[in-house]
């Protein structure tokens, strides 16, 4: 009997979870801006889309680290993440927001709201890994996620990680065959991540110097790929992984420029703002997202 969760029970429990932070991301607090651009490879499946007949479009994306506290240790593996906000000539924007796990925990928001709340920390700093064992053998829906972490290694590099859109899109061409997909996100530098004795030698902080090291060096470009889903892949369940053999069609390729900066900080990454023909499904957590992410935006720009 899961209670009706609101976008603003979500704010108030990532406060419990990693303390209060005001001005920060309520969630992702600690990020790496940058700035590029995207070159569209154009595709009979996005016939007459705006994002993909512009030719070359500037970028701004900002690479993060997860959870709500912005001194977190990133030798610590665990959720990366990314927000991408493509800018279109006509002044619309199309945004990828997507995590480094392949599958959500949780079919809905109550359900992921559940799984939060049982790691809560007790007054003496300590969560009671029984009660998220528990939770998680009763919810079925957790159990794929749950098991990504448990093997999940530190992330090398922003540049080194693979982010998945984990929601379900469509794309409507003006003939009206529409589209079904979910994107993911490639690094040309390849996934790269620490075994635990390598982690254990990293610096608490050493994403952004590495990023910039690699962004002197060599070039750091991300393809955007998006799997074609079947009529029996769920749109609505992002627990629910789509079968890997689907098609894979590029939509094309972020090279970055620049690393460093605030320009991120007047910049919500809200995943359902997206550009002509394009359209979000009727996923509760993905609906879910454009509120939370707006109260968040409003108290960090607030101070709060
Ligand atoms: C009910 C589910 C979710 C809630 C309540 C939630 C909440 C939030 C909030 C409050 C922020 C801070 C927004 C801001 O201040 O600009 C945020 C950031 C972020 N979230 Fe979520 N999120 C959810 C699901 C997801 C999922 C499914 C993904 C990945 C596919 C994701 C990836 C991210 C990323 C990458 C950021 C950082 C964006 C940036 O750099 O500005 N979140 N989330």
């Amino acid at each position: 009997n899961d209670k009706t969760i609101q976008a603003n029970d979500f704010i108030e429990l990532f406060g419990k979870l990693g303390g209060q932070h005001p001005g920060y991301r309520k969630a992702h607090a600690k990020g790496l801006c940058a700035s590029g651009t995207f070159l569209p490879a154009p595709s009979k499946y996005f016939t007459g889309s705006q994002l993909l007949s512009n030719g070359e479009l500037p970028v701004t994306m900002r690479f993060s680290v997860g959870g709500s506290n912005p001194n977190s240790d990133e030798k610590s593996p665990g959720a990366r993440g990314m927000g991408m906000q493509i800018q279109l000539p006509n002044g619309s924007l199309h945004t990828f927001t997507g995590n480094n796990f392949p599958v959500f925990a949780g079919k809905d928001p109550e359900t992921f709201y559940g799984f939060l709340s049982t790691l809560i920390p007790d007054e003496n700093g300590k969560s009671d890994p029984a009660k998220t064992m528990a939770y998680i053998k009763q919810h079925p829906s957790v159990q794929a996620n749950a098991l990504w972490n448990k093997t999940a290694k530190t992330a090398a590099s922003f540049a080194n990680t693979e982010f998945f859109g984990l929601h379900t899109f469509y794309f409507e061409q003006t003939n009206g065959q529409k589209t079904k997909f979910r994107w993911h996100i490639e690094p040309s530098l390849g996934v790269k991540t620490l075994e635990k004795s390598e982690a254990d030698k990293m610096p608490t902080e050493f994403l952004v110097d590495t990023f910039a090291k690699q962004l002197k060096n060599e070039t750091i470009s991300f393809t955007i790929m998006a799997s074609l889903g079947e009529a029996q892949d769920s749109d609505i369940d992002p627990s629910q992984q789509w079968p890997s053999e689907r098609p894979q069609v590029a939509l094309g390729k972020v090279t970055i420029k620049t690393s460093g900066g605030e320009a991120c900080k007047n910049i919500n990454f809200d995943p359902n703002v997206i550009s002509a023909g394009f359209t979000p499904s009727a996923d509760p957590v993905l609906k879910m997202r454009s509120q939370a992410y707006a109260i968040s935006f409003g108290k960090r720009l607030s101070g709060q």
